[in-house]
């Protein structure tokens, strides 16, 4: 079940007032035509009438079944049927409407999220290039293309149902953005280089075990190019040379917003590393990962309580990868001043006679 606020136009203070309940059925068939399927038909009418908009009690936007046959952990099945009420449900997030699909991920306290939204926001440099890892409906992608005037931004997303919020999402950000906006259905983990590459700003957003190794070591590798240009100019762009028809299908978006044709923007790697993590365990270990070798500089961290009443929280991390290496160049450019004094004022010394 999510709970929605469902009219964008509420302001948020009455927003959860007036909510309603987007109600997911998970059915354990194949679908609506296997067995135990009138069973279906009548819970839903019993809900429909009890919370449905002519009873006393509107609590209902809409109701959806899913079919599950696996008896895995996994609790939503691939197909979905919707079954009663309205189709879409609209939140506004980061100050974009969002149509939020129950087959794609959604967050679910839409107070903290936004506030998470309008800091993560402001860490955007203006007229960035963004890829946005873990995308799922590209809550995140759009609510930077609508704000930081940004030349691109690239959401990339495991589960190819979320194109569809996606879509419908983009379709209402406001016009002439002069942002290219792409959504790719792919494995973020396959080929994270050919993500990056392109990107002044990474933000990742991975479910609650964290990056995967392959993610960590490319923005390893991202980061200390700088410092080893030679070595990893060579390694980095065998990106290039990808001859997998797989490979290269992923990387061709499956939604194109704006008509303009993508600039080759190939030379430009990360500077900003924009983490949002739901895992605190993770989090602390992808953190170690990052911050080793001085790979990136953890420049500031918030914490948001998603959950109340719970021991979890959301950690929205910034890491830098050129703060640290302009501290090491302050601090190294400070040891040879103060050297140079140290020797000047010895020579001097020396120089002088001593008084008897
Ligand atoms: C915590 S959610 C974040 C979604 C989105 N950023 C948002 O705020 O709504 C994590 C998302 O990562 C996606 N995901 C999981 N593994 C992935 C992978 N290997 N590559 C790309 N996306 C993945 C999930 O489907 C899910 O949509």
């Amino acid at each position: 079940m999510t709970v929605t606020t469902y009219n964008t136009s509420i302001p948020v203070a009455q927003r959860y007032e007036q909510a309603r309940v987007q109600v997911s059925l998970v059915w354990n068939s194949r679908d609506e035509r296997s067995k135990n399927s009138e069973k279906l038909s009548l819970l839903q009418e019993f809900l429909w009438t009890n919370g449905g908009p002519r009873s006393n009690l509107h609590v209902i936007h809409s109701i959806w079944a899913n079919f599950q046959t696996s008896t895995s952990n996994i609790i939503f099945g691939h197909k979905w049927r919707h079954i009663g009420g309205e189709a879409d449900l609209w939140e506004r997030f980061g100050g974009v409407d969002i149509c939020l699909d129950p087959y794609s991920f959604g967050q679910a306290n839409t107070l903290s999220f936004n506030s998470l939204l309008h800091k993560l926001i402001k860490y955007v440099p203006r007229g960035s290039t963004v890829v946005d890892l873990y995308s799922g409906a590209g809550v995140i992608g759009l609510a930077i293309a609508a704000s930081r005037k940004c030349r691109s931004v690239r959401c990339v997303e495991i589960n190819k149902m979320s194109k569809l919020s996606f879509e419908k999402s983009a379709s209402r950000l406001p016009p002439n953005l002069g942002c290219t906006i792409t959504w790719h259905n792919t494995d973020a983990s396959a080929e994270p280089i050919h993500w990056l590459e392109g990107s002044s700003v990474a933000i990742v957003d991975p479910p609650r075990k964290g990056l995967h190794p392959s993610v960590i070591n490319a923005l390893q590798r991202v980061a200390l190019s700088e410092r080893k240009a030679f070595k990893a100019k060579s390694s980095l762009t065998k990106v290039k040379d990808e001859k997998r028809p797989w490979i290269l299908r992923a990387r061709e978006p499956a939604v194109h917003v704006d008509s303009t044709i993508m600039e080759e923007s190939s030379g430009i790697w990360p500077e900003t590393l924009i983490y949002i993590s739901c895992g605190w365990d993770s989090f602390k270990k992808d953190c170690k990962s990052l911050i080793s070798n001085e790979a990136w500089h953890l420049e500031n961290a918030h914490a948001f309580n998603f959950f109340p009443g719970t021991d979890s929280i959301e950690v929205l991390a910034i890491f830098r990868r050129d703060s640290g290496i302009a501290q090491k160049k302050t601090k190294t450019k400070t040891k040879t001043k103060a050297k140079a004094k140290a020797k000047t004022k010895a020579k001097k010394k020396k120089a002088k006679p001593s008084k008897v």
